[in-house]
């Protein structure tokens, strides 16, 4: 029987995850993530706003009252929420009459828009208000302008009043700062008049009760559903389950306030009398992104490790890892924030009683199983802990017995699991994603223990899920810089070279 690619082995899977979470909420994070793996599919975001910005003006015009004056407020922040309401008041200029007006109120200055999709559509409406005598573009950065506008509207009392709340979106951080503070407050104060309506676009800025959120995509978790349509603005499924630049962005931040060994402490346990070089790719690749890489190892790798002295080391005794030496490596674990287990350790007897052991010891701390500890774990009763991450290729995974084909054998399994091949599949009992960086070049031995170290250097600071993906997507994207530079002929050394030009991208 040819044995399934990687692609099949997703799908069989996806349709499982599919059928489970298509409904599901999602938060801002998860939703800024899709919102940028678009983009890296190809779908410009000024193409999602266009979408986004006509389905509220669709639903807006719902409101729109005939043998009545209309007037429609758009209140629009500097962020790509503002442009969501720039584009809807562009469509809503062919629902309206020439009776209504439409006035957008920016709170801020234009050349304050933080976006180049909003200032495109920002700069659209200004030439459309120099000939629509119904558009009217205020800017109120100031809790004065914004009185002004209020004032106004509470002035007319007969016409049929319409609030857009394009003022922040997904992009809030922390407490509402002045004007929108006074804009909210007053807006929850207008919202009980008969005549007026308030429509938030995609979230409610914090803090506003209005009438109807108009949201994209899928429902928002800070939503009220009860109120809440859902419009699809051409954002493809796929762009869930792809890993690219928007889960990069969604990595952690080095805080510049952070001191030595707060930024990740990764310690390497692997390596053997044959195969000594393995865990030191791991330890080069980790240092290029922790604090602090230290190498556990008999002496054949610690000799080797004398060329890298940034690199700490810590040997045992014999030519394997053995029983004897899992009390010396459980406490030195204690002082790290990642374990790396696996690169070249060999599979015979001693040191599978060390892998089963250690591992049967470790409790809760993090840990990436790769390479022969995958091999010689012991897979009855064994526990599929959130905690671990698993990186096999094709044949490791055959141990690990999971089959594929019964979604009820995946159940348990909290472990996140990268399994790699031409397109790496990042999966566990709740998400599964595809990376596909990477190229045949990277079928070089070595690879695979540069990317553990990545991986395990980003577990430092991140779930489980996220380091698995994102280590996937900069081991290949460092291939992929490799080959226009090199062809195929790279090596693991030049892979570990690249990752700081590939990390500094996405910054
Ligand atoms: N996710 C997607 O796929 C899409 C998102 N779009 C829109 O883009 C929005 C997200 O855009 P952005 O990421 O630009 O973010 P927002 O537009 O939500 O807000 C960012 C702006 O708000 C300011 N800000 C943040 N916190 C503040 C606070 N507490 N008080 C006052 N100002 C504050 C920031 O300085 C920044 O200017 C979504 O909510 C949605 O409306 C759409 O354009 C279409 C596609
Ligand atoms: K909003």
């Amino acid at each position: 029987m040819i044995p399934m690619s990687n692609l099949e082995i997703f799908h069989k899977l996806l349709k499982n995850y599919y059928s489970k979470k298509s409904k599901d909420c999602i938060t801002s994070g998860e939703m800024s993530i899709i919102d940028n793996n678009c983009e890296y599919l190809g779908v410009p975001k000024i193409l999602l706003m266009e979408n986004a910005g006509k389905s509220v003006a669709e639903e807006v015009s719902r409101y729109l009252k005939e043998n009545c004056k209309n007037r429609i407020y758009v209140f629009c922040g500097l962020g790509n929420n503002g442009g969501d309401g720039f584009v809807a008041v562009r469509h809503l200029t062919d629902y309206c009459s020439f009776e209504d007006t439409l006035t957008v109120v920016l709170l801020g200055k234009e050349e304050f828009i933080k976006t180049y999709e909003a200032g495109e559509n920002f700069k659209i409406l200004k030439n459309i208000s120099q000939l629509d005598f119904r558009l009217t573009i205020k800017e109120a950065p100031y809790v004065e302008g914004v009185l002004e506008v209020i004032d106004e509207i509470e002035n007319n009392r007969e016409d049929n009043v319409i609030i857009i709340d394009a003022l922040l979106g997904t992009g809030i951080r922390g407490d509402l700062r002045e004007p929108f503070k006074t804009l909210v407050d007053n807006l929850n104060r207008l919202r009980y008049k008969e005549n007026i309506k308030i429509i938030s676009v995609d979230v409610e800025t914090k803090g506003l009760r209005g009438n109807l959120v108009v949201t994209f995509h899928r429902n928002k978790m800070e939503n009220d559903i009860s109120k809440t349509v859902v419009k699809k603005i051409g954002i493809p499924t796929i762009a869930h389950y792809i890993v690219g630049w928007g889960d990069m962005y969604a990595l952690s931040k080095r805080d510049p306030n952070s001191h030595k060994g707060e930024n990740g402490k990764v310690l390497i346990v692997g390596g053997s009398k044959r195969y000594f070089g393995a865990p030191i790719l791991s330890a080069l690749a980790s240092s290029k992104i922790v604090d602090l890489t230290t190498v556990v190892s008999v002496k054949h790798t610690i000799e080797a490790l004398r060329d890298y002295p940034h690199l700490i080391s810590y040997e045992v005794e014999g030519d394997y890892l053995s029983r004897d030496c899992v009390d010396e490596v459980m406490k030195l674990s204690k002082d790290y924030h990642v374990v790396i287990l696996g690169s070249g350790l060999g599979i015979n007897e001693d040191t599978k009683e060390f892998v089963n052991e250690y591992l049967n010891e470790i409790g809760d701390k993090k840990v990436v199983i790769d390479a022969d500890a995958i091999k010689v774990i012991d897979y009855r009763d064994f526990e599929f802990k959130e905690n671990f991450i698993f990186t096999p290729h094709r044949r490791e995974f055959e141990y690990m017995g999971i089959n594929i084909e019964d979604p009820t054998s995946l159940e348990d399994v909290k472990s996140t699991i990268l399994l790699k091949g031409r397109y790496d599949i990042i999966f566990n009992n709740e998400r599964i994603k595809i990376n596909k960086t990477g190229n045949v070049g990277m079928t070089v031995g070595g690879t695979g223990d540069v990317l553990c170290g990545i991986v395990g250097a980003f577990f430092s600071k991140n779930d489980g899920f996220i380091s698995a993906c994102c280590g996937a997507y900069i081991n290949g994207y460092a291939g992929d810089m490799l080959l226009s530079e090199k062809g195929y002929y790279y090596t693991p050394m030049d892979l570990i070279e690249c990752i700081p030009k590939v990390l500094s991208m996405f910054r």
